[in-house]
């Protein structure tokens, strides 16, 4: 069965992740306190079986399916080469069989008889090989990224052992590790390198020496709002770790544990007065994410990149390119739904209604049974009445056509432009009924911060988050996470 990325048991409070079943391998099950007590030796013992376990599964999946693929090649060739060759070569290792034909053009050759039929094997198979090749791969691949092809490495660096110490602390399981979720959590960690260095460290540093004074305070205030937290976030934030660190001395791997507390509950709180009990898209009923966002802020890299997710996580998937304002816009969806495999319901005329193009697509998932519908949607357009007016009615046509489908509005935002992007938010916010949102960029941003501040001043949870440009490079937000790779990466 696929593994689902939307239901990804990935919260230190998470319910028994679904694996823990399997008895083999102790799970290292710890609180954030706890994790940062747990034995060294453990949490290596941990890493190593879950290194292992990959190691072993590569082993078996990848080489097998690789091993298919030669194979296919190699009888494509042999049938090509047995068309090509009815008067030709056949050249066996040591007895150099050799026709007629061939006798007499190496004998006016200086190279010897197995040179020369060496040469001319070689020579005939790289063509051979290259136009199997050619006419083999399907119109599908040859469009791909080199990312959606490339396997991660697997190395047993630091990126894996803390990666392995995340998924641990959240009670995995070291036999249920995918190299999948190592790959991702290094990304992640990785991504906010930069907000860590510059300014997260610092603070550590500080609330880890005990007792808050003024000076202090004052520091924290500073680094906070260089992260780009903002203000309103970074009073909280002081305001909660005051009333923790008071005036006894608070060991510093508990004033850490505090302050990972603090942020893990900011970006949790909307998620508090929800009453869906879950955002991942249900088997056989219809899902639609409206996405929308400002051009650039990568919403239609989003739209591949999950739907992508979606496929591998077994959804059945379709996407409606609804941004008819931009010309290019239609075309650059199909690319992405090309790379991901997924359809794409557009209306080829010039001007087209979007709303006309989102009936179109509820028609299409609603006939084929699709899981997930992700409709594009326009980024920018005259005025902001005109955006409004649009994303109004794409969400009548929605309520209409579909009125038992679950309807979520993810905004796309880009975290690199920290505080000034969240203004734009807000122009959408009131726009498209928003319920979540999509953070993109946060690899080489010193901005990570923002997160804290999106979720504060929006009032909505993040649903994702972007790590990178390529196609595996976006998955479902963990708080959890965030927070391990932001103070403790
Ligand atoms: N580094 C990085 N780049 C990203 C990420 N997400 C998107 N991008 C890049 O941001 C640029 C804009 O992305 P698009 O998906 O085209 O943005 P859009 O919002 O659809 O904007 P338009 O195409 O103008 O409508 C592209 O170069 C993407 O590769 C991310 O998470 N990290």
């Amino acid at each position: 069965m696929a593994f689902n990325w939307f239901r990804r048991p990935n919260n230190e409070s998470a319910d028994t992740p679904e694996t823990q079943n399997q008895e083999e391998t102790p799970a290292v099950e710890a609180t954030e306190t706890e994790t940062t007590e747990l034995d060294t030796a453990d949490l290596l013992a941990f890493a190593k079986a879950a290194y292992k376990n990959i190691q072993e599964k590569q082993q078996i999946e990848p080489e097998s399916s690789v091993a298919v693929e030669e194979n296919t090649i190699t009888e494509e060739i042999v049938e090509t080469e047995a068309e090509a060759e009815t008067a030709s070569v056949e050249i066996a290792t040591n007895t150099a069989e050799i026709t007629d034909d061939v006798v007499s053009e190496i004998e006016t050759a200086n190279l010897s008889f197995l040179e020369r039929a060496a040469a001319e094997r070689e020579a005939k198979q790289e063509k051979l090989i290259a136009s199997a090749i050619e006419t083999e791969i399907p119109e599908t691949l040859t469009n791909r990224t080199e990312t959606e092809v490339e396997i991660p490495e697997l190395v047993f660096d630091d990126g894996f052992k803390w990666s392995a110490k995340v998924l641990a602390a959240q009670g995995r399981k070291a036999e249920d590790i995918s190299l999948e979720e190592i790959t991702w959590l290094k990304k992640l960690r990785q991504g906010l390198d930069k907000t860590r260095r510059n300014i997260l460290n610092q603070l550590k540093a500080i609330v880890g020496q005990g007792p808050l004074n003024q000076a202090a305070v004052n520091e924290i205030e500073s680094l906070l709002l260089q992260a780009d937290v903002g203000v309103e976030a970074t009073d909280y934030i002081i305001a909660a770790l005051q009333k923790k660190i008071l005036a006894e001395v608070t060991p510093p791997e508990q004033a850490i544990a505090y302050l990972k507390e603090i942020l893990r509950g900011m970006l949790d709180a909307p998620l508090q007065n929800q009453d869906k009990p879950s955002f991942a898209p249900e088997k056989d009923q219809l899902t639609i994410w409206l996405i929308t966002g400002v051009n650039g802020a990568g919403k239609t890299t989003t739209i591949g990149k999950i739907s992508h997710l979606a496929q591998k996580s077994g959804y059945k998937c379709l996407i409606g390119a609804a941004d008819t304002f931009r010309a290019a816009a239609v075309e650059q969806v199909k690319v992405w739904g090309n790379r991901s495999g997924v359809e794409v319901i557009a209306n080829p005329g010039k001007n087209t209604d979007p709303a006309a193009v989102v009936f179109d697509a509820i028609a299409a998932a609603q006939s084929r049974e699709t899981e997930l519908l992700l409709i594009d949607t326009a980024g920018r357009l005259q005025n902001k009445k005109n955006l409004m007016d649009e994303l109004s009615k794409i969400r009548k046509i929605i309520d209409k056509k579909a009125p038992n489908a679950r309807v979520e509005s993810l905004l796309v935002l880009d975290s690199t432009l920290g505080q000034n992007g969240l203004r734009q938010a807000e122009v959408f916010s009131q726009a498209a009924q928003l319920s979540g949102v999509v953070l993109t960029k946060l690899d080489g941003t010193g901005k990570g911060g923002v997160a804290i501040a999106v979720v504060q001043q929006l009032g909505l949870p993040i649903r994702f988050i972007g790590a990178g440009e390529g196609i595996e490079d976006l998955r479902p937000f963990s708080s959890y996470e965030f927070v391990e790779a932001l103070l403790s990466g």
